[in-house]
């Protein structure tokens, strides 16, 4: 595979907090045109890798490169061509639906900025919530105008944590579906992190699956429910977070 085809990868990222050891030697590869899931119970340590692969959170040793630089050194250039969503942060509460993408287009520097603002609105269905005041939305409603603020500045990497959380199971499969288009047409390489199977195996092509910062396990869905004789990826998350391992059945 060409170099060039990777767009983001970790090496050995270990992150040490006050003595305990919450990544440990995490390394992964995410391809262009990849949809690669992050799984883990609560506490494996998916937001602390999240968090350092936004350059927010240094790691205590390890590496991140995205589109072939490393991240700690051109901060800037990568994050230009990357774009974050997460179903836990707000943005500013005063401004109308409409102010708040606009206020992110002119710092992403989007051209034709009330243009695009207007058709990642009807992308998610969310047109009629253009003048309403952000912080008087839904969750489900914020969560897919978070998702639009991602689309803004037409990322090349994409990273989602828990995207559909918040979301109705009508709206989280409308939004699943959308988010695969968009990704399958811009050849887009999403990180996405969910608790929710169902939307793992319709949305991932691979996952890796932490436990207290390690990886225990990694495949596509169905080569790992395979590997391990579970019946449901579901069923293997839950033997992992339970027992912290799967074992992988010969043959
Ligand atoms: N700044 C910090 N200081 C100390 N410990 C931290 C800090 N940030 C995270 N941790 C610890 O690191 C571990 C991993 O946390 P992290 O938030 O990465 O887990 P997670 O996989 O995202 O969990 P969840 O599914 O609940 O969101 C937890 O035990 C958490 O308490």
């Amino acid at each position: 595979m060409a170099d060039n085809d990777i767009l983001l990868e970790a090496s050995e990222l270990t992150r040490v907090f006050d003595g305990i050891t919450v990544l440990d030697r995490f390394s992964f590869q995410l391809r262009r045109g990849e949809v690669l899931g992050m799984l883990g119970a609560n506490g494996a340590g998916k937001t602390t890798a999240m968090n350092m692969l936004l350059g927010l959170t240094t790691p205590t040793s390890g590496s991140i490169r995205a589109f072939g630089m490393d991240l700690f050194k051109n901060r800037v250039a990568v994050l230009q061509r990357c774009n974050f969503s997460s179903a836990y942060t707000n943005l500013p509460s005063n401004l109308k639906v409409w102010q708040n993408l606009k206020v992110f287009a002119m710092i992403y520097g989007v051209k034709d900025a009330a243009k695009k603002i207007d058709s990642l609105l009807e992308l998610f269905e969310i047109t009629d919530l253009k003048k309403h005041v952000t912080g008087h939305l839904s969750a489900g409603e914020s969560t897919r105008v978070n998702l639009c603020k991602a689309l803004l500045n037409d990322p090349e990497l994409l990273l989602l944590d828990e995207p559909t959380a918040s979301l109705d199971p009508d709206i989280a499969d409308k939004v699943r579906k959308t988010l695969r288009k968009v990704q399958a047409e811009r050849g887009i390489g999403i990180l996405y992190t969910s608790h929710n199977m169902r939307d793992i195996e319709e949305v991932c092509d691979r996952v890796i699956f932490l436990h207290k910062g390690k990886v225990v396990a990694e495949g596509t869905p169905s080569e790992i429910v395979e590997k391990t004789q579970e019946r449901s990826l579901e069923d293997v998350f839950i033997k992992i977070a339970r027992s912290g391992d799967v074992e992988e059945q010969a043959g």
